[in-house]
């Protein structure tokens, strides 16, 4: 998958951009706050029809404007064009169009430009709630099984009824609890068995890639915890409903799934340096790099390293640059505001690439 051409109006702080892009590597240099992030986020709209950053819509329109558009030209691997149309103005809903045809749903344009992002802000996969490691398999898996979020909806849905019984000052209706209990076990289930296939997937990527940036320096485990893991889903459901009853929520089910991170045995949280969890992390987006190249029908994804230096030591940097430069990686996009790095990539790699520079949302290629 290549994006040949990218076209941003009013995007944060980017008014006005319409980029050629190499098919290989693209560089963007600036000083903080220049735009270069919001640069990628663009990219990833366009295929998550939404910002990595920002979940309101309204405010990644630029602040004194009243619209914005992204428009993306993409080259599937394939040999298909396709145009990608993303637009809104303020107060109104949001239009998403794939070769001018309007989407229904945009749960129908999920998968279809695999995008893997590697930002500072990963690190919160190591350090904050369970939340943000369940959006990581929810997020990885969407994009290459069509029916995944509709089960987790669904599953989502019975939840948020059952959680209202529970909440209820009289007596709940009996038949109606243990309908919901039922969906919950049967969507959770399917959850269940998809996240599982992927994690005995991505662990061994996720060691290998590791392995390569640590120089086998540390030992890092990831193993995915859930309720099913114990017995069948509806009994650990059914079997804790007083004490659900007693706090207003269902404390079991694949909505309190979690990956649990180690270093050298150890939970990762606790244990690992800054520069550790950094490339813990990275391994852990390369491995889904990997990993979505196989799952998506040999469709390449994008892959947007934001800023990802910092906190790596030279050797890390060196091997991270040497990976993401060979034969296995295909359009890249990065960032920096370290002239250094980037030359020390454009040393390594022999093929075609851009550099632009950004300035307080002005980009210049
Ligand atoms: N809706 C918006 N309208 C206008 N400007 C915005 C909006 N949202 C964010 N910005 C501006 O975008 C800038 C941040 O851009 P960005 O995160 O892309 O910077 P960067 O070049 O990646 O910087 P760094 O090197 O510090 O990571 C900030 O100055 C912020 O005020």
């Amino acid at each position: 998958m290549i994006l040949r051409k990218l076209s941003i109006i009013n995007y944060k702080n980017i008014r006005s951009a319409t980029l050629t892009l190499s098919p290989r590597l693209n560089c963007f240099i600036g000083s903080n706050g220049a735009g270069k992030t919001n640069i990628l986020d663009a990219v990833y709209y366009l295929s998550f029809c939404r910002s990595s950053q920002n979940p309101v819509d309204s405010q990644v329109i630029t602040h004194d404007t009243d619209f914005f558009v992204i428009e993306g030209g993409y080259d599937t691997d394939g040999g298909d064009a396709e145009d990608i149309y993303c637009g809104m103005k303020r107060g109104k809903k949001k239009h998403f169009k794939r070769n001018r045809k309007e989407y229904k749903k945009l749960s129908e344009h999920i998968g279809l430009l695999p995008v893997v992002l590697i930002s500072p802000s990963d690190t919160f996969l190591i350090d904050g709630g369970a939340e943000e490691r369940r959006r990581l398999m929810d997020m990885v898996i969407s994009q290459y099984d069509r029916g995944y979020m509709d089960i987790l909806t669904r599953y989502n849905k019975s939840l948020q009824q059952r959680n209202t019984l529970l909440k209820m000052e009289t007596e709940p209706d009996i038949t109606l609890m243990e309908l919901l209990e039922e969906q919950m076990a049967m969507y959770g289930e399917m959850l269940y068995q998809k996240r599982c296939c992927f994690v005995d997937e991505l662990v061994p990527l996720f060691q290998r890639f590791h392995e390569d940036i640590s120089m086998g320096n540390e030992s890092v485990g990831l193993q995915y915890v859930s309720h099913c893991r114990r017995s069948p889903l509806i009994d650990v459901i059914r079997r804790d409903r007083m004490k659900d009853r007693a706090v207003g929520y269902s404390l079991h089910g694949v909505h309190r799934d979690d990956l649990e991170f180690t270093l050298d045995g150890h939970p990762m949280r606790r244990e690992g340096s800054q520069g550790q969890n950094k490339t813990f992390v990275v391994s852990l987006k390369l491995a889904q790099f990997e990993f979505l190249k196989r799952a998506c029908a040999g469709e390449t994804p994008l892959l947007l390293l934001d800023d990802i230096f910092d906190k790596l030591d030279a050797g890390r940097v060196g091997r991270i640059i040497k990976m993401v430069s060979g034969d296995g990686f295909g359009q890249i996009f990065i960032t920096d505001t370290n002239r250094e790095h980037l030359d020390s990539i454009l040393e390594s790699c022999s093929y075609d690439y851009k550099i632009f520079r950004v300035d307080d949302g002005d980009v210049c290629g």
